[in-house]
């Protein structure tokens, strides 16, 4: 009989630290890391390539069943290559104008059906770190370790405004608030798998703890579920 890989899923808003969690927590366990937003985004970003309605339904299912995506992980820091139909795409879809349309493809029942074989085919051994807002929930509900990550939207406009303003952009903290509430309110309004804590997840409130804090009390949750 083939071993079923341990997975652990991290779902949770807009800035809640998920990605960096997911990254650190993948690159401590050895395990793969599975960032299904990027596939979101990727899929967005198809879409405006090629001129496809965000709301087109139809079509976008059609292109998530075909799309032409590589995620290549870097075996030093678990940080991963996006590559759309042949171009690197990585620093692109973190967009404001993909992270917005990614959560309007995102909100389509059948776009989301289609993509679940794509993000459990990166269940693999020796584990599974899985990122994402329905991770726990839909796309792995066997999971033997959930987290959802959460924090005050004020302070995850914080984090995300520190963030761009190191990296050079000129943002406005009150856009950034405007723009995580907004995508938090279609996350968790739409009908297809909504932003909500699986029954089992050890929820953890961010606010005022830092990244080795959260870590820490990730790696006693999943040492406690999965690997003691
Ligand atoms: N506990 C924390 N304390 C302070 N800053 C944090 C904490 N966790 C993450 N950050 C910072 O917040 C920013 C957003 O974190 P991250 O990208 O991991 O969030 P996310 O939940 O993956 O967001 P998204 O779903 O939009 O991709 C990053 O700059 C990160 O370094
Ligand atoms: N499992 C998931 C992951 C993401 N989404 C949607 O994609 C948007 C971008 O995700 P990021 O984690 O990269 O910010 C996000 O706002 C969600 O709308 C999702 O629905 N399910």
């Amino acid at each position: 009989m083939t071993e079923r890989a341990p997975i652990v899923t991290v779902d949770g808003p807009s800035g809640a630290g998920k990605g960096t969690i997911c990254q650190l927590l993948s690159k401590h366990l050895g395990w793969h890391l599975l960032d299904s937003g990027a596939i979101y985004r990727v899929l967005a970003l198809a879409a405006i390539h090629h001129d496809i309605e965000l709301s087109n339904e139809e079509a976008l299912t059609l292109m998530a069943a075909h799309l032409d995506v590589q995620f290549l992980t870097n075996t030093d820091s678990n940080a991963i290559k996006v590559v759309l139909e042949g171009e690197d795409v990585t620093t692109t879809i973190r967009s404001q104008e993909c992270s917005d349309a990614a959560s309007k493809v995102a909100a389509l029942p059948r776009v989301r059906e289609a993509l679940l074989r794509r993000q459990r085919a990166f269940s693999a051994m020796p584990g599974l770190v899985a990122d994402g807002r329905d991770m726990g929930t839909v796309v792995f509900p066997q999971a033997p370790a959930k987290i959802f990550l959460t924090a005050s939207a004020q302070e995850r406009a914080e984090r995300r405004f520190n963030q761009l303003q190191d990296k050079g952009f000129d943002v406005k903290i009150d856009r950034l608030l405007a723009e995580i509430i907004e995508r938090d309110e279609r996350d968790i309004n739409r009908s297809a798998s909504p932003l909500v804590p699986a029954e089992d997840a050890l929820v953890i409130d961010t606010s005022g703890i830092s990244i080795e804090g959260v870590l820490a009390l990730v790696l006693e949750h999943v040492n406690k579920k999965i690997t003691d």
